[in-house]
């Protein structure tokens, strides 16, 4: 029996380009968490988590709204964080974004997401169908973890508001990428939150 992760980006938060740490999400927020609550409507989810952030939460309130068989527990796992430090083979282009971080908050980070992975990619019982509503860096972790690639990697995987990454594991078989940063349900004006503007 396959089980899926279905990892959503919260949606735009309000002045976060005025570097507000957290807050409630702005209009085209809400509407990007109305479009992907709409979009998972036929799921037939077994569980939901969200970071307890303020925008993380408020994506998840808009989408129990619209599924109302699912009530989304938050969880210090998946918070915001820093996955990972500097390696040796990570391209120089990355180094100054670790500029500002520690190394007290790269240790917190690394460990929460060990944490992460060993409670939402354990094996379980019979279908499952889980919903992570968190961040643009865990889900990247998440999507780093199942292809295997080298930890830094994480900083070089980017998801938009409320953009849609499902991840898939079979019994017997590894945890696989079904689709990644899946923006299909949100019309050009609503695909925020991503490094470069998306031409398409
Ligand atoms: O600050 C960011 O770019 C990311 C990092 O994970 O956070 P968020 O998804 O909360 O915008």
């Amino acid at each position: 029996m396959p089980h899926y992760i279905y990892l959503v980006r919260h949606g735009e938060q309000q002045d976060a380009e005025h570097g507000m740490p957290d807050g409630p999400l702005s209009a085209r927020g809400k509407r990007q968490a109305h479009l992907i609550a709409d979009r998972l409507s036929g799921v037939p989810f077994t569980g939901a988590w969200h970071s307890p952030l303020q925008r993380a939460a408020a994506t998840a309130e808009i989408i129990a709204e619209r599924l109302p068989s699912l009530t989304s527990e938050p969880s210090p796992l998946l918070f915001d964080c820093i996955p990972s430090g500097k390696a040796p083979e990570m391209p120089a282009a990355y180094a100054p974004f670790f500029g500002a971080v520690t190394e007290a908050e790269i240790e917190a980070g690394h460990a929460q997401m060990d944490d992460a992975m060993t409670e939402f990619l354990q094996a379980r019982p019979g279908e499952r169908h889980d919903l992570l509503i968190t961040h643009n860096f865990v889900i990247a972790w998440f999507v780093r973890e199942v292809l295997g690639a080298p930890d830094w990697r994480w900083i070089s995987i980017n998801q938009a508001n409320c953009g849609l990454t499902v991840l898939q594991q079979k019994p017997g078989r590894p945890w696989t990428l079904v689709t990644h940063n899946d923006l299909g349900h949100l019309p050009v004006e609503l695909r925020t939150g991503l490094p470069d503007p998306l031409m398409f």
